[in-house]
């Protein structure tokens, strides 16, 4: 991964970094390069999550899936960061495996799902850091339901990914599932590149270890110095530009197979960093498509925003065919790539002739190796903007409370929480 913070220094960006606040905060990178070493090496809750190139046991992995191998499908039960990294690997690599998420509990959208999915040649992956999460544990009640009316053994079709107790390691002991551990010390939303994103991947036939290694070589290129370490730089930059107002940040990669990365991006850097009343909004974009629909206000809106795109150097391509419609024929034999990479630098020179911060992402093509590079990347920018921000990491206290106003709507216990519910502000405008 290479970054390019040109369009966020104060020459072309308002809000902008003063060329000579970079060394200020290379010297602060450099303090907090410090602790996160030392929170690596002491296996720190959340620190550790820098650790999984070295501790991530692939073979191990590969050999929990085996049994699953040749299902035709994959259905993966789980939300949050139990769902988000497997999926951005998924939809960003090519399979015969065709692979769903269930991570939100919408009736319809399940139903319809499970209609259209062959229960017997269907593996079942259900992914929960805690065992307790309602929408994970509801859905697969449903799903194993819907496997045992059409007769499917879901038993045999199951695998679990959880931790050492709760109730779907209790699950996963009553039946005898095969089960994977999730990593101690990592939160899920830094767990990727572990069992909870990596079994998934491997039923699906990428190459983990290739994901690893992209890992493994991203994690070399940490070091105490901005100046030699894209993911460091961009963690302080992007900080830097939100102390300065920049307080919304929208991640637009110019790749269809990255969509899901941004939506992956958004849990992280939201739910690390969004303490204390601080915190820089992540917003889930995509080049081309977008610039059709929110362009508009990154340009021409409160400069209170950053744009962090991220451009692929190299891709399979599609010929546009020569036509003679009027006005069309300088698009005719030039080529989709063209002009995909067209629109992004037109974009990001947009941008920076209306003094829009923005930085620039660049991997070299979208494969499990630069995938792996890029997610481990933002994991450590994430980690160096938590020590910028001071504020802790690798909570996120803030999500409890709705969750217990909601199992007390549900009856599952007395909770304060959702006796608020009942007192809702109401103003009906019919
Ligand atoms: O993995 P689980 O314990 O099921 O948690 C799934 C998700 O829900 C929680 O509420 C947190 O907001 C997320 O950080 C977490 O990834």
């Amino acid at each position: 991964m290479r970054v390019d913070i040109g369009n966020a220094l104060d020459e072309v960006a308002t809000p902008g970094i003063p060329e000579d606040a970079l060394d200020r905060l290379d010297s602060r990178v450099a303090d907090a390069h410090e602790r996160i070493a030392e929170g690596r090496a002491a296996h720190e809750h959340g620190y550790e999550s820098l650790n999984l190139p070295e501790t991530v046991d692939t073979g191990a992995i590969r050999e929990a899936v085996e049994p699953f191998q040749g299902s035709e499908s994959i259905i993966n039960v789980g939300i949050g960061g139990s769902a988000l990294g497997s999926a951005t690997l998924s939809s960003a690599l090519e399979s015969d495996v065709d692979a769903y998420y269930l991570d939100n509990v919408d009736p319809e959208w399940i139903e319809r799902l499970l209609e259209e999915i062959d229960l017997s040649s269907t593996a079942v992956n259900v992914v929960s850091r805690s065992g307790t999460t309602a929408e994970t544990l509801s859905n697969f009640l449903v799903v194993q339901q819907a496997m045992e009316d059409e007769g499917v053994d879901w038993a045999e079709r199951t695998w679990v990914t959880t931790g050492e107790s709760g109730n779907l390691r209790d699950l996963a002991d009553k039946h005898d599932l095969p089960s994977l551990k999730v990593p101690d010390g990592v939160p899920g939303r830094f767990s990727v590149l572990s069992t909870v994103g990596l079994a998934s991947a491997a039923l699906q036939g990428h190459d983990i270890d290739a994901i690893v290694e992209g890992a493994r070589d991203a994690e070399r290129s940490l070091s105490g110095s901005l100046y030699d370490s894209p993911a460091y730089a961009y963690g302080a930059i992007a900080h830097a530009l939100d102390i300065r107002g920049a307080g919304v940040n929208a991640m637009m990669p110019y790749s269809e197979s990255l969509e899901t990365f941004a939506e992956w991006y958004a849990q992280l850097w939201a739910e690390s960093l969004g303490k204390d009343g601080l915190g820089q909004t992540p917003v889930r974009a995509l080049g081309a498509t977008d610039q059709h629909s929110q362009l508009q206000l990154y340009r021409a809106g409160p400069h209170d925003k950053m744009v962090t795109f991220v451009q692929v150097a190299d891709r399979d391509d599609v010929a546009i065919p020569e036509t003679d419609l009027e006005g069309l024929s300088y698009l005719g034999g030039s080529s989709l790539g063209e002009l995909i990479d067209a629109e992004f630098e037109a974009t990001e020179a947009s941008l920076a002739a209306a003094d829009v911060p923005n930085v620039r992402i660049e991997i070299d093509r979208v494969d499990e190796y630069n995938l792996g590079n890029l997610l481990y990347n933002m994991k450590a920018a994430t980690v160096m903007a938590g020590e910028l921000y001071g504020i802790d990491t690798y909570v996120q206290p803030a999500v409890e409370w709705g969750k217990k106003a909601a199992r007390g709507l549900l009856g599952g216990g007395d909770f304060e929480e959702a006796d608020a519910v009942a007192e809702k502000n109401v103003f009906e405008i019919e």
